[in-house]
């Protein structure tokens, strides 16, 4: 299947909207992408920047896309489903990003035989590394889904997922960089205060980071059978790790996911 055949609209182009153009460009650079949101200068700079077309019409962009990305905020998606609901026509396939939000919500606003998926992606989408699942709705045919899962895993990785475990992808994946973020500032920070220059304890945390992840996904091997590789027998990892657990990480790591899962439902009702 070849995407380049496909027009791609998106509603939306704040973070992820953004995320997703770009990473969708950086995959197939040829494709047709049209974009509409509210914020002008958001449209002018990926016009600029990508020179893709660009609207403050979203029933502009619908006309003019085979797949309609829906990247607006949770709380907004009703009304903005309620106006675009006669543009979205039946050969149209619809993809939510939003979080939260079910595929039967979406579908009530919509004609009834709208063909509609939600995908919780991630913001490193925009580096081709996204962790996306997927979920079809009640009219989307299995080309649809095949679609929706080579769009996701051009820009990194793509799974389906039964939609009732959507909340958990979004606390760990959805949400996920976010955690890590703040895992690279604060480990560089400990280098800056051992010493090291800031650009240099930066580029060695995120790259420790990315390392890890690669060592998980390439070697199949079990994180803590990983982590028992590093840990040397009265070494400097054992040290390391005795404060990490002291202070709770896995507690914490767990309870961020967990929350932020809560936190997704909540969006849903
Ligand atoms: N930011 C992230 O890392 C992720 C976000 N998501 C989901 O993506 C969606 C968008 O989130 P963000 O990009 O972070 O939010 P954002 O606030 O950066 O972007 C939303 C965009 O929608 C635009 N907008 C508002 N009203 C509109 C309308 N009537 N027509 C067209 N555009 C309109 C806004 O001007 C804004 O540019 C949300 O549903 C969120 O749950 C999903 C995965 C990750
Ligand atoms: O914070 C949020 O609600 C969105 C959804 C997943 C990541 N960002």
């Amino acid at each position: 299947m070849h995407l380049t055949d496909k027009k791609i609209g998106f509603i939306g182009t704040g973070k992820m909207g953004e995320s997703l153009i770009r990473g969708i460009l950086g995959a197939h650079s040829d494709i047709s992408i049209y974009a509409s949101d509210v914020y002008e200068p958001a449209l002018e700079k990926l016009n600029n920047e990508l020179g893709i077309s660009v609207s403050t019409d979203n029933a502009h962009t619908i006309a003019n896309s085979d797949i309609v990305v829906l990247a607006i905020k949770p709380q907004i998606l009703k009304d903005i489903l309620a106006r675009i609901k006669d543009n979205i026509t039946s050969d149209k396939l619809v993809i939510s990003i939003a979080a939260g939000v079910p595929l039967a919500a979406i579908e009530d606003e919509l004609n009834s035989d709208a063909r509609v998926i939600r995908v919780m992606p991630n913001i490193a989408a925009t580096v081709a590394e996204a962790a996306s699942a997927i979920c079809t709705g009640s009219n989307a045919t299995k080309e649809d889904a095949e679609v929706a899962l080579d769009i996701f895993r051009s820009l990194g990785s793509a799974i389906e997922v039964p939609e009732k475990l959507m909340d958990a992808v979004t606390g760990l994946s959805g949400s996920g960089p976010a955690y890590i973020f703040p895992v690279i500032e604060a480990m560089a920070d400990g280098a800056v205060y051992e010493g090291l220059d800031r650009a240099s304890a930066i580029t060695l945390a995120a790259q420790t980071v990315l390392g890890a992840a690669k060592m998980v996904l390439e070697t199949g091997m079990h994180p803590g059978e990983l982590k028992d590789m590093v840990t040397s027998p009265a070494g400097t990892t054992i040290r390391g790790i005795h404060t990490l657990e002291e202070s709770g990480i896995r507690a914490a790591f767990m309870n961020a996911v967990i929350e932020s899962s809560t936190r997704s439902k909540e969006l849903g009702k």
